[in-house]
């Protein structure tokens, strides 16, 4: 029996980095399972959007293992990932600006061109001020509606998981409040997502798990509200 059983996403033991000799992930594993928001937050450096990179196929795990659905995609590139079922927001450059809503979002769909119509009308209905604002060039959108976009964008392809890169970075304490109520309604029709967030305590309060990297390791997990609650944390993200 596969041990990645009922879970949707295993890391196991993933080691990862940019230049010949660095590693910036020194074996950090986590899980996700069907219908769960998780969270990763540490500090800065520690690697978390390296790792979100690492599951995405952007960058090349140098040992351990990416599985998912039971099925090993560690060594797909970013394209087999997404026919795989991961869906990936960067943080930054994630809508192209100078093209339409709705061309970003026909883009977007390039696994299954036949549902592109169909699938951006859904999105037009679950979101109408991308409705509204159909025609508006991508770079007029303010900070939240350009983050709506960018998460419309990893859906157009039905992904199995979604990956969010600080999806509120940069927006009002209002537009990120707005966005972390989209990411729970979007969960809540069935989603698995796994983020990683700046805005760590708000982050854990709407997650069912989190996870704290530091330096590359796992440092901590647990449930959301309860990480959000502990301490140690608290200290560690409000400083006090
Ligand atoms: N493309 C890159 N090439 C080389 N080094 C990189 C690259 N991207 C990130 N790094 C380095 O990898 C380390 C981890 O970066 P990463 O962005 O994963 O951290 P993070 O936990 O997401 O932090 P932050 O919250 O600051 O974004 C940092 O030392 C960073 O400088």
């Amino acid at each position: 029996m596969s041990a990645a059983q009922g879970e949707l996403l295993t890391v196991d033991g993933v080691v990862a980095g940019y230049g010949a000799a660095e590693q910036i992930l020194k074996g950090t594993s986590l899980k996700v399972a069907p219908g769960e928001i998780v969270s990763i937050i540490g500090p800065n450096g520690a690697g978390k959007s390296t790792l979100l990179k690492t599951i995405a196929g952007l960058v090349q795990a140098r040992d351990g293992t990416i599985r998912l659905k039971g099925g090993d995609v560690t060594r797909e590139n970013a394209l087999g990932r997404a026919k795989a079922g991961i869906g990936f927001v960067p943080q930054e450059r994630n809508v192209f600006g100078a093209m339409t809503v709705a061309e970003n979002l026909e883009i977007s769909g390039f696994q299954e061109p036949g549902k592109v119509g169909a699938r951006a009308e859904e999105l037009y209905a679950r979101y109408p001020m991308l409705a509204e604002k159909r025609k508006a060039l991508a770079r007029t959108l303010s900070g939240g509606q350009r983050q709506i976009l960018a998460m419309a964008m990893g859906l157009m392809n039905a992904p199995a998981l979604l990956l969010l890169d600080e999806p509120t970075a940069g927006l009002s304490p209002k537009a990120a409040d707005e966005l972390f109520d989209a990411i729970v309604a979007l969960n809540k029709g069935g989603l698995p997502i796994l983020m990683v967030e700046q805005h760590a305590l708000e982050a854990l309060q709407i997650s069912t798990r989190g996870y704290v990297l530091v330096s590359g390791r796992n440092s901590r997990e647990g449930a959301g509200p309860a990480l959000a609650t502990d301490p140690e944390i608290r200290r560690l993200f409000l400083g006090g």
